[in-house]
Order: structure tokens, then sequence, then C-alpha cells
């Protein structure tokens, strides 16, 4: 199916090369070829806008193999007639007129073929499956075909010119071009027909409505249907985004390449880097980002594409240029991909052809006027040279117009995004990494939460214990509803947990003790911490994420991003509104918890540097989020230090509470940059935040307790 599918993409673009050139080959002067290249090719698009729109209802009402196979004859004949006209020795000008109304014939007709196609496509083929389809669709249509049907066709001509033999005027290259083109059509009708059945028949749901609706009716409908359901909608201008992208830096690309100081060849080398990038984006953007949320990977592409419109705009040089192209090129190939991968998933059968439709010719719409467009835009303005200091750099009209462009597209890409997010709270940056690195990111457990959840964080002996209890008592003085609680063996699984990592005896392997002690978070979070924040009470809690990021990440030396996720993972993404680091030297927490008599756990009994590993790395993840954290010397009296947290809690305690809102907490990132920073904004709200690029410094309570 691919093979002939394939075939007929190459048919398709070797003959939309083939009809220009022969239609500029019934001419002497270079303005009327000029013209007759330029003007059959617009007239192969030009069917898009006046009919296209109709073609999805077709697709919609009527059984889709038969709509596919009569298209595909219709378009054998039309196309198989144009060198015939020729052939019988007609004037120059009645072939060009021919060859421009069959051509426009058979491009009306492969609107029509295309959404039936399309439509039926998710039908033949498991959800799994489809972005691998669409893969090898898109890199067949728009990678390879088009360039493989350049070469061939030059290649073509070029032998025969070097080889003197005179062919008969049937077997031109241009000509035998024309009939490849007619005779994949053929082929795909015969293939559709006997050996993809599957494709027939229409769904009851179809069936029903075709009975009850008439064309217009439907045709309606469908633009409702894109307009009012707000991810289709925003995946169909996401899509075009990316193609203006693509078609702005290909209309500019002759302007540009000539204010590079480079030639044409520059030109041409813009231009399949392009499609090379395309291609490239398309074949393996989805091994590159694996599991990322194909949602979340759509907006970034079209970001992707738009900035590297914008860094074309600002290139020297030429090697610049290229990357940018290349990069626009990949950009715009995975939107496509992703997008369309997305809405196969996401419509429903019965509206599926007229959503494609309304894509395709979209696509081909904004292609065709960007590239125009731009062209001429480029055409208008005159350029300034501005001196550099080591270069010199062209301002031109290309430049603003690359600019521009590109900042546009990617207001388009955050609007998709925003609207299509899948993983809300959920920083796309770290999720990008972590998906790259196979590692994707979960979004936060969502819960009501009107509570506050207050943590001590500490070495040994730092006095946690002492000051949890007094800050509960005085909370309960004031009348507040409060949760004493600790990490680890806070609940009845929590305390066997305990017993496993610090009873002496067989010591757990590092990993094993980061795991058991994430199984305590979790079991303990969900159980206890959770519910509790869930009716509105304060939670006081002795130790929570820090401690394992300061113990088993700094102090035994495990990699803090890997325990940071683990964490994350074990909560839910909960996140304290408050830690109170109690900061001691390490020497004299011990000796304080010697003078208790109880004798040492295991890790009490660990070295000395590893306890200052321990209280270095405490202090790393304060210094990280200040907003987050109160760090008090615990060498302090301990009414000193009762009364500093008093007083910051009471600007937390006196915020009147948010309307319930989805939790959107996790847990502080490592203290080294690699660790994904877990934190979860509030929805997004600011584009800075898009990105998980909050600035740090406005202390507003009450975001903390969001
Ligand atoms: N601010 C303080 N100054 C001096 N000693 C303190 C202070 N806070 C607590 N202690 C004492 O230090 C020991 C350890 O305190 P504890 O609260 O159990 O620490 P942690 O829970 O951090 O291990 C206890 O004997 C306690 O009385
Ligand atoms: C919560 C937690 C504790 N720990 C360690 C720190 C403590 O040495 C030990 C038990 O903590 P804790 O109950 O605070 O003991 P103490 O009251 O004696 O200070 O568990 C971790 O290593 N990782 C963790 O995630």
């Amino acid at each position: 199916m691919w093979l002939v599918l394939g075939l007929a993409s190459f048919g398709d673009w070797i003959g939309l090369l083939a009809t220009g050139i022969f239609a500029a080959a019934q001419f002497q002067s270079s303005a009327g070829q000029g013209a007759a290249f330029g003007g059959t090719i617009a007239v192969r698009l030009l069917p898009a806008l006046l009919l296209g729109p109709i073609a999805g209802v077709f697709a919609d009402r009527f059984d889709r193999r038969y709509t596919m196979v009569i298209t595909d004859l219709i378009r054998f004949v039309f196309y198989g007639s144009i060198p015939i006209v020729a052939l019988i020795g007609a004037s120059p000008g009645v072939i060009v007129a021919w060859a421009t109304i069959a051509t426009f014939i058979g491009e009306t007709i492969t609107l029509i073929w295309i959404p039936a196609k399309e439509a039926a496509v998710p039908n033949l083929i498991p959800k799994s499956r489809i972005e691998v389809s669409n893969q090898l669709t898109l890199v067949t249509t728009y990678g390879i075909t088009p360039i493989l049907a350049a070469l061939a066709l030059s290649a073509l001509t070029a032998g025969v010119q070097q080889s003197g033999v005179t062919l008969p005027d049937w077997a031109q290259p241009v000509q035998l071009a024309l009939y490849l083109n007619a005779f994949s059509r053929l082929a795909t009708a015969i293939t559709v027909f006997f050996g993809i059945k599957e494709i027939g028949g229409k769904s009851a749901e179809r069936q029903q409505e075709a009975a009850q609706q008439s064309m217009f009716r439907q045709f309606l409908d469908g633009w409702k249907y894109i307009g009012t359901t707000p991810l289709v909608r925003g995946l169909v201008l996401g899509i075009f985004g990316a193609f203006a992208a693509g078609g702005v830096v290909i209309g500019a690309a002759k302007t540009f390449a000539t204010s590079l100081g480079a030639g044409e060849a520059a030109f041409y080398l813009l231009f399949g880097v392009i499609f090379m990038g395309l291609a490239v984006g398309i074949g393996l953007g989805p091994m590159i980002i694996r599991e990322l949320s194909r949602r979340r990977w759509f907006g970034m592409s079209i970001v992707l594409a738009s900035g590297s419109v914008m860094f074309l705009g600002l290139a020297f040089h030429l090697s610049m240029a290229l990357a940018g192209a290349f990069l626009v090129g990949a950009g715009a190939g995975m939107a496509f991909l992703a997008g369309t991968t997305l809405l196969y998933g996401e419509v429903d059968d019965a509206v599926r052809g007229r959503v494609f439709a309304v894509v395709q010719i979209g696509v081909r719409m904004v292609l065709l006027l960007a590239i125009t467009l731009s062209g001429f835009l480029v055409g208008l303005g005159s350029s300034r040279r501005v001196d550099l200091g080591a270069f010199d750099i062209d301002v031109s009209a290309t430049r603003v117009l690359l600019l521009v462009a590109g900042a546009i597209g990617i207001w388009v890409g955050i609007s998709s995004f925003r609207q299509m997010d899948d993983k809300r709270g959920v920083p796309v940056l770290a999720d990008l990494w972590g998906s790259i690195r196979g590692r994707p990111l979960s979004p936060d457990e969502e819960f009501v939460r009107t509570g506050v959840f207050v943590v001590f964080e500490g070495g040994e002996g730092a006095g946690k214990s002492t000051q949890v209890s007094k800050l509960a008592a005085a909370l309960e003085a004031d009348g507040h509803d409060v949760v004493v609680t600790r990490e680890p063996g806070a609940t009845d699984v929590g305390a066997r947990i305990r017993r496993l990592v610090l009873d002496k005896g067989d010591a757990p392997a590092p990993r094993a003790e980061a795991l058991l002690y994430a199984a305590d978070r979790a079991h303990h979070v969900a159980t206890v911490v959770r519910p509790a924040l869930a009716r509105g009470a304060v939670v006081v809690s002795d130790r929570y994420v820090d401690s394992s990021l300061a113990y088993q990440g700094a102090g035994r030396t495990l990699p803090v991003a890997e325990i940071s996720w683990l964490s994350s993972w074990a909560t839910g993404g909960l996140k304290p509104d408050l830690v109170v680091l109690l900061d001691v030297d390490p020497g004299v927490g011990l000796s304080r918890v010697d003078s208790r008599g109880q004798g040492q756990d295991r890790l009490e009994s660990e070295s000395r540097a590893f306890h200052e590993r321990v209280r270095y790395a405490f202090l790393d993840l304060a210094a990280a989020d200040p907003k987050r954290y109160l760090v008090l010397d615990a060498g302090r009296p301990a009414d000193e230090i009762s009364a500093a947290v008093a007083s910051r809690l009471a600007g937390l305690l006196a915020t009147p509470q948010e309307p319930p809102a989805p939790a959107s907490t996790a847990v502080p990132p490592g203290p080294d940059l690699d660790a994904p920073d877990l934190q979860a904004p509030p929805p997004l709200e600011e584009m800075a935040e898009v990105f998980g690029l909050e600035d740090d410094t406005p202390d507003d309570p009450a975001r903390r307790l969001r």
C-alpha cells in the first residue's frame, strides 16, 4: 500500500514539475516561459481555494473506496491527455490552454481523493501504529519524492541532451514524466479497488448523517466542528503556522541568499536544506523525543520552526542560514507529523474527511500565500549595510520579514501549546529533557488543597522534633486543626519500612535504601498528608523529600536528579508550602543526639564527611528556592527558633485561602543544575512560565499556597 501511495506521490510531484516545464517549453521568450511556468503551477494549486472545501463532504458522505477509485481514473484520463494533445499537432496556445485546464481538473479531483484517503487510513491502522504510518506517508510525500522527482527529471533531460540522440516526440523526458504521472493514478486506482477493499463501506454514524443531512448542512457542520473543538482548532492553526514559516523562508530565500553575498547556488542549497530538515524531523523526531506528550511536542515544534525563522533573520553567514533553514524544516516537519497524528486520533470517522480537507487545502494555500507574499515583500524594501566591527550585516526587508514572521509563528506555537497542553504544571524544558533521556515527567496528581504543609529539615540533633512539637502546640492553641507527622515511619507500613532502613543489621544497598524511603513517603503522602491538606489542616512534618535528596543524594552520592524524580513520583508532585531548615554543625548535632543516650541508628553512625555533605546539600536546596525556605541557625535557643518560625508562618496562615485549585506541587530541585526542576507552577499564566523560566523574585505568599 505504501509503495503505491509513494509511487502516486512521486508521480504527483514529477507531474507538477513536468507540467510547468512543459508549458514553459511551448514559448520562446523568457517572459512567456516564466509566465507559463508560474501560471500552470499556480493553476495546480488554485483549485484548492475554490473547490476544496466541498471535497471533505464527499469523503464523509460517500463510500471512500469508490471515491478514491473514480477520482483516480478521472485523473488518469486528464493527465494522460496533456501530452497527447501535443502529439496530435495542436498549436502552442492550445497545448498550454489544455495543459492548464487538464491540470486544473486533475487538481480539483485530487482534492477529493486526498480527504477520502486521509479519512480512511485511521480505520485501517491500529492507533498505536498511526504515527509510524504517518511518518512513512509524510516522508515519502514531502521529503523524498519531490527531491527524487526533481532529480529524475533533470537527469533524464540532461542524459537525453548529452547523448545527442533525437527521441521521437512521444518519448521526450517531459512527456514520459507526464505519462508516468497519469499511469501512477491508474495503478493507485487498481490497487485501491482490488487490493484495499477495507477502505470501502460506511460506519452506521456516517450512513445516518448522510441520510439525514443535506450536503450543505454537512459542509457547515464540518466548519463548525473545527471552529468549536479547541483541540482540533489548535491543531489546524498550528499546522498552518508551521507551513507559513517554511513558506516565508522559501519565498525569501532567493533575496536572502544574495544578501548573504552568496549566489544562486546558495538559494538551491537553502531550499534543499529545508526539505532535508523536513525529512529528518519527520523521520527521526519521534525517536529523539520518545515518550514526550505529542500535544506538547506539537506546540514545541512550531516554536522551533518559528524560532529558527527568526534565527535565519539574524544570520550573517551562510552556515548559520543553512543551520536555521534545516531547523525550520525539522520544526515544520515535526509539527506536521505530530499534528496529523493527533488529528487522526482525535477526529471521529464521521467528520474526518472534512477536517482533513481543510488541513490539506489550508496547507497548500498557506504555503502558496506565504511564498508569494514573502517573495513580494522582500522585493519592496532596500537594504542597508551595518558595520558590526568584525562583521558586516545587511539590514534588509528580508531580515525584517523573517524576524516578524518568526515572532508571529512563536506566538502561534505558544497559543496552541497552551490550548492543548495535557501536562499542565509540568515545566516544559524539564519535561522535554526528561523525555529525551527516557524519563518523561508525569503531571502532578490533582486534588483540592486548602491546608498548609510545613516541613522541618536538618541534620541529626538539629532540634526538629523539639520545634515540631512547639509549633504544633502553638497552632493548636490558636485553634488550628494540626496534624503532626514525620518521615520515615508515620504509618503502620512506614513503621515497618523504618525498621528495615534504620535498625542495625543488614544494611540495604543505597538504591534499595532510596526506594524504601520513597515507599514510606508515597504511603505517608497518600494516607496522611493529602487527606489532611484536603480537609484544610496544617500539616507539620519532621523531614520530607529534602532528606532523601541530602542523605541518599549527597550523602550516599546517588544522582540527585534521579532521587528528585523518584520522590516526585512517590509524592505525586506534592510540595511543602514552607520548609524550615535547622542548620547545625554535624559535630554539635551528633553530640546532642548522644546526650539523649539512646545510642545511634544506622545513619547517625555514618562518617563525619557524610554528615557534612548532608548539611551542605540542605543549604544548597534552600539557596535554590529561597521563597519556600526559612533557614535558621539551630544553635540558637529553642524559643528564639520557634518565634522565628511562628512569625514566618503567620504570613502564610493569614493569607485568605485560595479557592480550591488543583495542587501543583512537587519536590524542590536537586542542587545540581542537571536535576530536572520538578517544581510545578500553577496553570500556565505567563509565557515565561510555559518554559519553566518563571523568575524567583516576587515573594507572593498566595502563590505558595496553591
Ligand atoms: N535549640 C536547641 N538548643 C540546644 N539544644 C536543643 C535545641 N533544640 C533541641 N535541643 C536538644 O537537642 C537534642 C536533639 O533534638 P531533637 O529535637 O530530637 O532533634 P532532631 O529531631 O533534629 O534529631 C534534644 O536533646 C533536644 O533537647
Ligand atoms: C526521611 C528520610 C530520612 N533519612 C534518614 C535521616 C535520619 O538519619 C533517619 C531517621 O530520621 P529521624 O526520624 O529524623 O531520626 P532522628 O529523630 O533520630 O533524627 O533517616 C534518610 O536518609 N532519607 C530520608 O528520606
